[in-house]
């Protein structure tokens, strides 16, 4: 079956540093893929250069089977990749409902009634008690969901979460996890870059880490965290330590 999103051969640089080095990879529809890997590894440039935000140096981004490489992230996220951002920045003025409008109205969602369709994502997301106050009275973890909800509003095939577990407590943690739980079991396929590894272990099917722009590891995720090498990279624990 076609995969749903492809990466072959993506090369970022910015002046000598290269961020992604030969990224190459294929998302199968409906799948949850974790991504890990130290601060600066160059997670976040990735989700630039799948969402649009930044084009490659090299190497070719596919959506649905067509080449969007040089496509806008505003012409992709019409297509179905939705995004949601490390630090959320709502329209704060706005009460949450019509933030989710505006990205419903952005968006390739074509709900048939777009009102109706902000309100039950409200619903699914937890914020409906929340949806006539302005976004800029939120708290985090609600800053989180609207910022969950106004990515759903755009009617995402592909969701792709920056660290949206970063700074909540451990309850608050779990709260969302059932909630991104329940998006990707109705059909949504994730990427999720998350250094809460327990969250990201809850939802995801598959983990890539990343070190240095590059993919050093990839599969079932249990296996890859037991993995000494990964172990080393990502949480400084060397194979020498494991012995001791
Ligand atoms: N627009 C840019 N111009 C120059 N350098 C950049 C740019 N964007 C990112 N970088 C550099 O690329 C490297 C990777 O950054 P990136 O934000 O992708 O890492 P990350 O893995 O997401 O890190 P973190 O886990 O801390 O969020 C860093 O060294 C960063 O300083």
């Amino acid at each position: 079956m076609q995969p749903l999103l492809s990466l072959n051969g993506v090369n970022k640089q910015f002046g000598a540093l290269t961020v992604s080095d030969n990224i190459t990879f294929d998302l199968p529809k409906g799948q949850a893929l974790g991504i890990i890997g130290p601060n600066g590894a160059g997670k976040s440039t990735l989700f630039n250069l799948i969402g649009g935000a930044l084009p490659p140096s090299s190497g070719t981004v596919s959506f649905k089977g067509a080449d969007v490489t040089q496509q806008p992230a505003s012409v992709r996220c019409r297509a179905g990749i939705a995004r949601s951002f490390q630090i959320p920045h709502p329209f704060v003025g706005m009460s949450v409902y019509e933030n989710l409008l505006v990205a419903s109205s952005f968006g390739g969602s074509g709900h048939r009634n777009p009102k109706e369709a902000c309100r039950e994502i409200l619903d699914r997301t937890g914020l409906l008690h929340k949806a006539n106050r302005p976004a800029g009275s939120l708290t985090l973890l609600e800053r989180k969901r609207l910022e969950l909800s106004r990515a759903l509003a755009t009617g995402p095939e592909l969701l792709l979460l920056d660290e949206i577990a970063g700074g909540l407590t451990e309850a608050e943690c779990h709260e969302l996890v059932e909630t991104i739980q329940g998006i990707h079991a109705s059909g949504v396929s994730i990427i999720w870059i998350e250094h809460i590894v327990h969250a990201l272990l809850a939802v995801v099917e598959r983990l890539i880490v990343i070190d240095f722009g590059k993919i050093v590891a990839e599969g079932e995720p249990r296996a890859v965290m037991s993995d000494p090498f990964v172990q080393e990279i990502y949480m400084g624990i060397s194979v020498d330590d494991q012995a001791a």
